[in-house]
């Protein structure tokens, strides 16, 4: 007999099987014009524990959705290794697509049908039938604030109602993985909130696990348990947010003087140069920032400093590395470039 899967830490490392797990993937395309086929993926490997959400976070072209469409057996790797729920998805894909619940970029309602003939439809193709399919939507309708539109037809929804709709009828059938392939894409701000709330309540549900793709710093920051950063169809970094954020030692220091130094800035950047655990100074008019060890420990000494040199401050902001940073850090350009740069 199997011995049951050992429990699952919130702490760690365990040895449950991975939700998912890919190992060095490899997957091209070749496009007409060009000699070369493009390598989509480049040796991709992840693993993502169960119960936790799990982000891909990359520029457009990085290779997230492909890895999604590998993982969902939507499309086969050249080479490489993949699984879901511990099932390998060449070797058994009906079986991982039972597992699996799929709220691609485009959403998959039929926009003529309501919310609830919707949800219906998709529980009938995973075999669900009856009262027990009925109480499931009106469970998943309730849960997602679309109890009152359940009879409009989906074209009638707002962006925000069909995306939600999406995720809805990814869960039906009780998935034990979830895959969202750049959730809140083409969301107003309000909209994107409400989503980033929703996500984070299918976080607490018992073993579900959810791998994210997003293009969003703000959004891997805000819902990931764990990131991983793809560049050019590889994992560039992997840890939690903060770790990431936390191998960037230091903060960004931004002062604002009440004028500018009369002069020349000679005696601000001596003044600064002396506070221990303080680099990168620069002057710019009124504005002077830096980089230090730990910003908020280092403001008084900065302030004293800064008053010593004769050049009182009207403001001084703290702030922690972001994504943004980690990026520049792991890929060598900046998120922005990355996503305006063609492959
Ligand atoms: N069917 C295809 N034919 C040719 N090239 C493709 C195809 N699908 C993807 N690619 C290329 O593979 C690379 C990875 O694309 P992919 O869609 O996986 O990236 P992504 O990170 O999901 O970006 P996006 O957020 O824009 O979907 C890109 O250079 C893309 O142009």
């Amino acid at each position: 007999m199997n011995s049951p899967a050992p429990p699952v830490t919130r702490a760690g490392r365990t040895t449950a099987t991975p939700a998912v797990q890919t190992l060095d993937l490899v997957k091209t395309y070749q496009v007409k014009g060009r000699d070369e086929p493009v390598r989509a993926l480049d040796g991709l490997s992840i693993t993502v524990e169960p119960g936790i959400v799990f982000g891909l976070l990359g520029p457009n072209g990085a290779g997230k959705s492909t890895t999604v469409k590998i993982l969902t057996t939507l499309a086969a790797a050249d080479s490489g290794r993949a699984a879901v729920a511990g099932l390998d998805v060449t070797a058994e894909p009906a079986r991982v697509r039972r597992a699996i619940g799929v709220v691609a970029q485009r959403s998959g309602a039929d926009p003529v049908a309501t919310g609830r003939e919707n949800l219906l439809l998709q529980g009938r193709l995973y075999g669900m039938r009856g009262a027990e399919l009925g109480r499931r939507a009106d469970q998943l309708l309730s849960r997602f604030d679309l109890t009152d539109a359940a009879k409009r037809q989906v074209k009638t929804y707002s962006g925000g109602m069909q995306r939600r709709l999406d995720v809805a009828l990814g869960l039906v059938h009780r998935p034990q993985v979830l895959f969202l392939d750049e959730p809140t894409t083409g969301l107003d701000p309000e909209a994107r909130t409400a989503m980033w709330e929703e996500i984070s309540r299918l976080a607490g549900d018992e073993g579900l696990t959810i791998l994210l793709t997003t293009h969003y710093l703000e959004e891997a920051d805000k819902l990931a348990a764990r990131l991983a950063i793809v560049d050019r169809g590889r994992i560039v970094a992997e840890g939690t947010p903060d770790e990431l954020k936390g191998e960037l030692h230091g903060d960004a220091v931004h002062v604002e003087l009440v004028r500018a130094p009369e002069t020349d800035a000679l005696d601000v950047y001596q003044s600064l140069g002396r506070v221990p655990g303080v680099r990168d100074i620069t002057v710019d008019g009124r504005r002077v920032s830096a980089r230090a060890d730990d910003g908020a420990a280092a403001v008084p000494a900065l302030l004293a400093a800064l008053d010593q040199a004769g050049s009182p401050v009207a403001a001084v902001t703290v702030a922690r590395p972001s994504l943004d940073d980690v990026y520049l850090r792991y890929a060598g350009r900046s998120f922005a470039d990355a996503e305006g740069a063609t492959r």
